[in-house]
């Protein structure tokens, strides 16, 4: 089984969470997720997020810390993901998020970040985004 690495985003802004949401026919499909997607070989990860926000959102972004990391493996899809997320925030010049390259994009709340709506392995950093929101 191959492993893939993943950087993914979470940007907070007003109290709210930017989620991307994939797309139709795509690995886990029509599930919500944090905006990001793989590391090319050699590829640094914050550029990389950088990269796929530009790509699928349309957002020009700086990358922080790291907010978590998880592995999961995905037995239907034969791969495994490690998967790391960073914090990030849009850059004063940045336009608005659109769906570029995802099924739809938008801004959301605690109450929205409910694991059933989420890759299984997003469930330990969801809570510390809710812990986040909520702070
Ligand atoms: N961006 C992102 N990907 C996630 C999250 N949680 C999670 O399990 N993943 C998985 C889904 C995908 O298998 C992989 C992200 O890579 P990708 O978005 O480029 O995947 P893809 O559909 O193009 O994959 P593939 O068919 O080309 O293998 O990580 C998350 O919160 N954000």
């Amino acid at each position: 089984m191959r492993t893939v690495i993943v950087a993914a985003g979470v940007v907070l802004e007003h109290g709210k969470v930017l989620l991307s949401r994939r797309k139709t026919g795509t690995h886990l499909e029509g599930l919500w997720e944090f905006p990001g997607g793989k590391v090319e070989a050699g590829e640094d990860p914050r550029a990389a997020l950088r990269r796929e926000l530009e790509e699928e959102l349309g957002i020009d972004t700086e990358v922080g810390e790291i907010v978590d990391v998880t592995f999961h493996r995905y037995e239907d899809a034969d791969k495994a993901v490690l998967l790391l997320f960073f914090e990030a925030s849009r850059t004063s010049a940045s336009p608005e998020p659109r769906a570029v390259d995802v099924a739809e994009v938008g801004w959301f709340g605690p109450e929205a970040l409910d694991p059933a709506s989420f890759p299984p392995a997003d469930v330990a950093v969801l809570a510390k985004v809710r812990a986040r929101l909520h702070g």
